[in-house]
């Protein structure tokens, strides 16, 4: 049996899976915790990987690995390649007004949609350098390169494989060895994917400069050879994700993790104005036109948190409210939010009376706000879906399934809950040693009536929000 890895390093957490290279059967899995917070050492990130590797029984058998990895992350490297500071992550909102700045400068939202695919808010790369440059000159000087999550990983497992040695300390490559791929590439605000290149006029703009950047690959290219294993090109978390669960043309997937996201796989690139729309590039050479919220799982845990009970209490909870929790509106702006641009929005809860005042209606009102937030995006993405696949750690709730037809107004696809993130990571890594065959698992439909009047509710609730 031929061996691969794929990897996730998102935002909460790091999932390794080992699969037969061929077939796609699970061989060996493991996983560790990231720390908290919207700015992490990526450090941090190793070490869960090491452990995520060990947990998963090593590698020593494996002959080509892949990394995907939370987007946007700003990753500052030394001449030597020292990290030059914690990483600020996509869901960091200290560079909101870095992003309205460079709005502004270069022309407004329409110049950047067609320069790079989006327009900046705080989530992207580029508004995370024109911050460092402005509030820590310091750090900005010592600035030699920046890369992305996936693609430092993916450098580092390269010093390991090349070295032998998995541990803290494992050699680094040389600087100009940093590889990524076109879908990351695509969320920094300084590569364009309809031109395929760099724009390094836009990160001279942000920066001041313009410090060395990744070699961005092909999707079948590797990063690194030579060493034990081969190590594929990876990609962002979404991108990746959109390959495990085997996206076609029509379909749309909503991923609630710690991001809720809808996505699309698209033959040309796009560039919304309006900047709902992220016109991305995928990980198979096409587009991945994606919508963004920056609440999406983390709801569920505060909610649940709240009611004090568990994640699987919470959701039977739930179900136990009638749809529309009796006029409980809860708007999960928790950390901010993205789509719409809201950097210091807050949540704020509409309805309460003492009838809705219960952990029954609190669960609902969570999960059908959360589902609205993404509803939304749905729209603002303006496809018409054949199929709406629900995937990420809040899709494994009975009450998310079951109440997401009604606020999308459309049935939803459920594949069976899996690490879909690492699986695209492992598929990309077998194409460069196989022409892989992995069938698709049986999916459960989930359908049930629209009820609109939740989503004018959750509509009217959003213009009430305290910053
Ligand atoms: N049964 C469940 N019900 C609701 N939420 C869940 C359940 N299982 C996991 N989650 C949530 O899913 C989130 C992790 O999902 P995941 O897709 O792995 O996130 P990320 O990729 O952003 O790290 C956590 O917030 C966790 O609480
Ligand atoms: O910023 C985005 C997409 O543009 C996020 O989707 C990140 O990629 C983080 O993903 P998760 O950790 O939530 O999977």
């Amino acid at each position: 049996m031929t061996l691969v890895a794929g990897v996730d390093s998102s935002t909460q957490s790091c999932k390794v899976v080992i699969r037969d290279a061929e077939t796609g059967a699970l061989v060996r899995q493991g996983r560790a915790p990231h720390p908290d917070g919207t700015e992490v050492h990526p450090s941090h990130w190793w070490d869960a990987l090491l452990r995520a590797i060990e947990e998963a029984g090593g590698l020593d058998d494996v002959i080509a690995i892949s990394v995907g990895g939370q987007q946007h992350g700003m990753v500052c490297l030394d001449e030597s390649g020292n990290v030059v500071r914690d990483a600020l992550l996509w869901n960091d909102t200290r560079s909101a007004q870095a992003a309205a700045d460079l709005v502004t400068e270069l022309g407004g939202p329409q110049v950047w949609a067609t320069a790079v695919g989006l327009v900046p808010v705080a989530s992207f790369t580029v508004t995370k350098l024109r911050w460092l440059a402005e509030h820590e000159p310091d750090n900005a000087a010592r600035t030699a390169a920046v890369c992305l999550p996936h693609d430092w990983l993916s450098w580092r497992l390269a010093g390991a494989f090349a070295s032998g040695t998995f541990s803290a300390d494992s050699p680094v490559p040389p600087l100009d060895q940093l590889a990524t791929d076109r879908g990351d590439a695509s969320g920094t605000g300084y590569w364009s994917p309809s031109t395929g290149a760099y724009r390094t006029d836009l990160l001279k703009l942000a920066f001041g400069s313009v410090p060395l950047l990744p070699r961005v690959l092909g999707p079948a290219e590797a990063a690194y050879e030579g060493g034990a294993a081969l190590i594929a090109p990876g990609t962002g978390d979404n991108m990746a994700a959109a390959l495990g669960v085997g996206a076609r043309s029509g379909d749309v997937v909503v991923s609630l993790g710690t991001s809720g996201t809808v996505f699309a796989v698209a033959e040309s690139p796009s560039a919304d104005p309006t900047g709902a729309v992220a016109g991305f590039a995928d990980a198979t050479g096409r587009f991945l036109p994606l919508v963004c919220t920056l609440n999406a799982a983390r709801v569920m845990d505060a909610a649940a948190r709240i009611a004090g009970v568990s994640l699987d209490a919470l959701s039977e909870l739930a179900l136990q409210a009638p749809p529309g929790a009796d006029g409980l509106t809860l708007v999960p702006y928790l950390e901010g939010e993205r789509t719409p641009n809201r950097p210091t929005a807050t949540g704020s809860v509409h309805g309460l009376t003492l009838a809705t005042s219960t952990p029954a209606h609190l669960a609902r009102a969570a999960i059908e706000g959360m589902l609205c937030g993404l509803a939304d995006a749905l729209d603002a993405l303006g496809t018409k879906p054949e199929r709406v696949l629900l995937i990420g750690g809040a899709a494994r709730s009975e009450a998310v399934r079951r109440i997401a037809p009604t606020i999308f107004g459309v049935p939803i696809t459920v594949p069976p809950p899996a690490e879909y993130v690492a699986n695209g990571a492992a598929y990309q890594a077998a194409t460069l040693v196989t022409t892989p065959d992995w069938r698709s698992e049986e999916t459960e439909t989930y359908e049930g009536d629209a009820v609109p009047s939740i989503r004018d509710r959750y509509a009217r609730a959003t213009t009430h929000i305290l910053d």
